[in-house]
């Protein structure tokens, strides 16, 4: 293990440096997907395809932001109440029918529309009522408790662009704007291979140096988070025929391959050489750890991301490159690659090579008030328990060599970058 470990730290300059990799996805990456056309229940999650234009303004009339009276805020005293007769009522969904006499106050309840020219609402909580009277305190001007027409959106703009991968508030703002039915991407069609002949179901017996293979489950779920059509296609065994048809069928079929294991340099990984013999392998290791054999090319008509097997490897470099490229290929472009990083003090000290970009497992540490990053003992790429145990990633540069305590640190919450 440490002889693996310490081939990872010779960093060699030709590695792709992961900032590059983004920067070609960026340029290269589009979407693959045909459109589609879901309603509003289906949408969450979905890639907008077209923009969602307004077909009406919100909010779409004046109307009472509280429950209280409307009136005309020339009719009122400056420095002293003012004592008017009510003269009407006003609920919401009733239109607002005749305009309100000079004079004169209206009862209104929240979301109704004003009457014509009434400009200010006031709360019933300040307002004194005796029989058919109303008694306004001094000091309202017009517009108060008003929500104002078109304040929010206008008739015809666009409220959600296209590109983004729709959240909830986008399926509410989609409904605000009267529109039913969203042009959305089809589901991008990822097809996920485990390999390795050492790997048995979960669930089943294991034989003499066998293991449960857990990294198809772990992209299955991580692929799910992301809006796709993922599909299990199995293990692929440790020979480059079998391993060569599986992946030409699933270039048929899939919009992408993503595999885990049997990319790196030994007599058993089949992986890059059935990609380069079935179509192109464009990258091939990056400088990045977890994560150096990392693989990105081409199976047929299909895009291939090559994920390394050790299960740590597998999920991280899920996160910092297969996520980016199921977004571009789902046509997701509202959202950076990359996500937003965080930066946090450390409460503790690493020690990193040169020239190669690390992402270390760490946790929130708020005991003592704000929150320190604290790093998971283990960061061997074999640890699970150092992704299940821990909060997010750290970010460490290419150029960092080393991390004291009290130093800030880019913290990318799972949450983020590995929503469930
Ligand atoms: N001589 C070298 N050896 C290795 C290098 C290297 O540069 N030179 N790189 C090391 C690094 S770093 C990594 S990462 C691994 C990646 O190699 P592979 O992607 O070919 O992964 P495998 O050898 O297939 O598996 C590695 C490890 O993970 C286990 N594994 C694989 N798949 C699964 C799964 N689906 N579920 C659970 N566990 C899995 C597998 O049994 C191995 O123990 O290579 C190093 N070697
Ligand atoms: O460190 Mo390897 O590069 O575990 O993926």
């Amino acid at each position: 293990m440490q002889g693996d470990l310490n081939d990872c730290f010779k960093a060699p300059d030709d590695l792709l440096r992961l900032d590059d990799a983004l920067a070609m996805l960026e340029r290269r990456l589009f979407p693959v997907v045909a459109t589609e056309t879901v309603g509003l229940t289906a949408a969450l999650g979905r890639v907008l395809a077209e923009p969602v234009h307004a077909r009406t303004g919100n909010p779409r009339f004046d109307n009472a932001a509280m429950d209280g009276f409307c009136l005309r805020s020339a009719d009122l005293n400056a420095a002293a109440p003012t004592t008017l007769p009510i003269t009407g009522r006003h609920a919401a969904g009733q239109a607002p029918g005749e305009p309100l006499a000079a004079g004169a106050a209206a009862r209104i309840f929240t979301g109704a529309p004003l009457p014509p020219g009434a400009d200010a609402v006031v709360m019933q909580e300040d307002c004194t009522v005796d029989g058919d009277r109303v008694t306004i305190p001094p000091g309202i001007a017009a517009g108060n408790f008003v929500r104002k027409v078109g304040e929010d959106f206008a008739e015809g703009g666009v409220v959600v662009q296209p590109g983004r991968r729709l959240r909830p508030q986008d399926v509410a703002m989609a409904a605000a704007a009267g529109v039913a039915q969203l042009t959305v991407y089809r589901r991008l069609k990822v097809g996920v291979f485990g390999t390795g002949d050492e790997l048995v179901e979960p669930g089943n017996p294991l034989g003499p140096a066998q293991i449960y293979g857990s990294n198809r489950y772990g992209l299955l779920a991580a692929l799910a988070t992301l809006g796709v059509e993922a599909n299990d296609l199995g293990h692929l065994p440790d020979r480059r025929d079998a391993t060569e048809a599986a992946l030409k069928a699933a270039g048929e079929t899939q919009d992408l391959i993503v595999t885990s294991g049997g990319v790196s340099v030994g007599g058993e990984d089949h992986v890059v050489a059935a990609v380069r013999a079935l179509g192109q392998v464009h990258v091939w290791r990056m400088a990045v750890k977890p994560g150096k054999p990392t693989t990105l090319g081409t199976v047929g008509k299909a895009a291939f991301v090559g994920l390394p097997g050790y299960p740590v490897s597998t999920l991280a470099t899920f996160m910092v490159v297969a996520r980016p490229v199921v977004l571009r290929l789902s046509g997701a472009t509202a959202e950076p690659l990359f996500p937003e990083v965080y930066p946090l003090p450390a409460d503790f000290t690493f020690v990193k090579k040169h020239k190669r970009r690390q992402f270390v497992r760490a946790s929130l540490d708020r005991s003592g008030g704000s929150p320190v990053v604290r790093l998971f003992p283990s960061q061997e790429p074999h640890v699970l328990s150092s992704l299940v145990q821990s909060d997010g990633l750290v970010d460490l540069r290419e150029d960092c060599t080393g991390v004291l305590p009290g130093d800030m640190v880019s913290f990318i919450p799972y949450a983020h970058i590995l929503p469930v």
